[in-house]
């Protein structure tokens, strides 16, 4: 940015704040969130730091609220009635420990207390007693005047009239608000009598407050928690917290969360705790307050602009923001899934700067109605991805988003299953996007089993580009590996011995490899049951009748019947599957089932097994003529549940299905 441009822009900027103040403070009436005010603010402040001798005099850091502009009397304050500085991360937090440091000079071995305590969504407001009575009220305004409310003040039940034992004068500070419950009560009977409808709680409590007739605000439910004090004749104590304990004695309501801290850590564990129990408390807060605990430090520190050294208020993090969907992108993910993901101009939502969004599928995309270009609210809560909550542009002429109906990655066609609303990608085996994932699959133990070839074997060579499809595994040629490093002659001919060894293998395990979705190793035999070859199932699949032939299958659905049909619809994965069949040549499929009294039962396996795999386990099963099924049904006969089992094991016995333990399993495969 050039500085005539910075020049332009901190001028804008003042002027906007400005007038954002004035609709906040003074008309309780915000036209904007406080996270895009505080955008602002650090945009300005930003600015500022960048080219210091452009600040302005009208600069928004030189400024507290707004002047008041109601018909309520004026109150010079006493003591300034200032603002905070805002921390937004534990970086902040503990540059200003840094700050008090270096300005009070102290040692490392010095501690810093530090007391901490919500930063509650009022108004502030100053109390005066003298010689133990209330005799003046006033609002913060622009930190310098405010306005008198004392008749106003007298009407709040929080608020004592009369002290005993306190100073001569003493000003006690804190927040006048509302509770959340009470907030909603009178909106509500502000909307059925016609009248104003507040935005938040803060406002309510505002407006209710900076009343020129005092009846209005009796009749208002505003409460009162003190958190600091302006001008006394005598200390309150010598540190903050003997302070503000202090004016708990004195009968001033202190929130039950304030505490101190030996340092910045341990406030800023208090921090989380508040902002864990933020949603259950009865008020709004919007962050933590951390004062330095020790009062003659606070005096030496005294303030800067419109804010104290000796405090910061740590916001917690806006959870909606707005901004722009610039593109929807379509991701294809290891599995072929496709998923839309937005891309935004970036913003800034709960305390982290968000470019991208996840739209999750077309039924989302369809469900909000986004169309690239819209502006869009989203939503970040705690760790999770930031999603769009509401489309915010309302007109209809643009189209809306046209979902692809085919890959992204590799040009394949991409489906919906039935029932389904994620959108897969058919191309499998040749799908860039999906390659690893399914290279990983076609080695691993329950298909092709190549010893030597683990995952990051795959990586290696993938990204050496040496194999990218299944059956380049078998074109592996010796002087390709020879020479890389890690590799010696011993290992290649070991990683060859096996690969070779995988000619000839079990087609049910090669057609597992193939990674066609749904088809487990159990329906893969059931599949070459019935078709005998690969090359029989790949005619079925791709006859006219095809799904309906495989659907007919015993074992097989509808489900599995149009996953294999749509796998082997695409011309590429027949080609790759051609190829497979030529160089590893598996064996034609042998039933090994037994004739048992399992003999076409189905049983399903759940929870952990100790002494052998879930695959070992099915294929036992299957050698007994049973099936293995993934859920328990009334046509379960048997469940095996081993510790860890959970619904399927309590929708058994609520079945009364036979339930038994890995134990007794083995004795049943041993005794059939
Ligand atoms: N949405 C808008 O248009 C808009 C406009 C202006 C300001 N704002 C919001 O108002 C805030 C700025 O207002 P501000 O200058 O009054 O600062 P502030 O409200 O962020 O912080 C200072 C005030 O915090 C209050 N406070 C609450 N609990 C406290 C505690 N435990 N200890 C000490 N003080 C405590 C005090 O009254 C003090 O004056 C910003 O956070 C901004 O988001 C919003
Ligand atoms: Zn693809």
């Amino acid at each position: 940015m050039t500085e005539a441009e910075a020049g332009r822009r901190l001028r804008a900027l003042a002027k906007e704040i400005a007038r954002h103040n004035r609709l906040y403070h003074d008309q309780d009436a915000p036209e904007i969130s406080d996270a895009d005010y505080d955008a602002l603010v650090r945009e300005n402040n930003e600015l500022e730091a960048a080219f210091p001798h452009l600040v302005r005099a009208d600069s928004p850091n030189a400024q507290i609220g707004a002047a008041p502009s109601t018909a309520l009397a004026k109150v010079t304050h006493a003591r300034p009635m200032l603002s905070l500085e805002n921390a937004f991360s534990a970086d902040d937090v503990h540059d200003f420990v840094r700050r008090v440091r270096r300005f009070l000079s102290l040692p490392e071995s010095e501690p810093v207390a530090l007391t901490a305590e919500p930063k509650i969504d009022g108004l502030s407001a100053s109390l005066r007693y003298e010689n133990g009575a209330l005799v003046l009220a006033a609002t913060r305004g622009d930190g310098t005047i405010g306005e008198d409310v004392t008749a106003n003040v007298r009407t709040i039940p929080d608020i004592p009239q009369s002290l005993t034992g306190a100073p001569n004068v003493v000003e006690v500070r804190g927040e006048v608000y509302m509770s959340k419950a009470d907030f909603a009560a009178l909106n509500e009977r502000q909307a059925a009598s016609g009248g104003k409808v507040f935005a938040n709680p803060r406002n309510g409590a505002a407006g209710s407050l900076r009343q020129k007739d005092p009846a209005v605000t009796a009749a208002r439910p505003l409460r009162f928690l003190a958190h600091g004090w302006g001008e006394l004749s005598e200390p309150l104590g010598s540190t903050q917290a003997e302070a503000v304990e202090r004016l708990r004695t004195l009968g001033f309501p202190v929130d039950e969360r304030f505490g101190l801290f030996p340092d910045a850590d341990a406030a800023l564990a208090q921090y989380a705790a508040i902002e864990h129990a933020r949603a259950d408390l009865p008020f709004d807060i919007d962050g933590v307050v951390y004062k330095l605990d020790r009062l003659d430090w606070q005096e030496r520190l005294g303030f800067v602009g419109r804010a104290p050294r000796w405090a910061i208020a740590h916001k917690f993090p806006a959870e909606k923001a707005e901004t722009t969907l610039e593109r929807i992108e379509i991701q294809v993910g290891r599995t072929g899934k496709l998923t839309p993901i937005g891309r935004l101009t970036p913003v800034g939502v709960g305390g982290v700067i968000v470019s991208n969004v996840t739209l999750h599928n077309r039924d989302e995309i369809a469900r909000l109605g986004v169309r690239e270009g819209d502006r869009v609210r989203i939503q970040r809560a705690g760790d999770v991805i930031p999603q769009v909550v509401e489309n915010l542009t309302l007109d209809e002429d643009r189209p809306a988003f046209v979902y692809p109906d085919h890959c992204p990655a590799c040009g394949s066609e991409a489906v919906a299953e039935e029932g389904e609303v994620d959108i897969r990608c058919t191309g499998g085996l040749v799908c860039p996007a999906q390659r690893l994932e399914r290279l990983k699959h076609f080695v691993s133990r329950g298909a092709m089993d190549i010893e030597g070839l683990g995952e990051k074997t795959i990586v290696e060579f993938v990204d050496a580009g040496l194999i990218e499809k299944p059956s380049d595994i078998f074109r592996l040629r010796r002087e390709q590996i020879l020479g890389r490093e890690g590799w010696k002659e011993k290992s290649v001919d070991a990683l060859l011995a096996a690969i070779e060894a995988r000619k000839g293998f079990d087609s049910a395990r090669l057609l597992f490899g193939l990674g066609i979705r749904h088809v487990g190793i159990v329906t893969a035999r059931d599949l070459l049951k019935c078709f005998g070859t690969i090359q029989a199932l790949e005619a079925a699949a791709i006859g006219e009748n095809g799904t309906a032939e495989l659907s007919a299958v015993e074992g097989v659905g509808p489900v599995v019947a149009e996953a294999v049909h749509d796998f082997f619809h695409e011309a590429h994965n027949r080609e790759e599957v051609a190829a497979l069949l030529a160089l590893a040549a598996p064996a034609p499929f042998v039933n090994q089932a037994r004739e048992t009294e399992w003999s076409g039962k189905t049983i399903v396996f759940t929870g952990s097994l100790e002494t052998m795999s879930r695959d070992e386990a099915k294929a036992q099963a299957e050698r007994l003529g049973a099936r293995a099924s993934g859920s328990v049904s009334a046509k379960t006969d048997l469940v095996v549940a081993g510790p860890g089992a959970g619904s399927k094991l309590k929708k058994a016995e609520e079945l009364g299905i036979r339930v038994a333990s890995e134990e007794e399993w083995a004795r049943i495969v041993a005794e059939a």
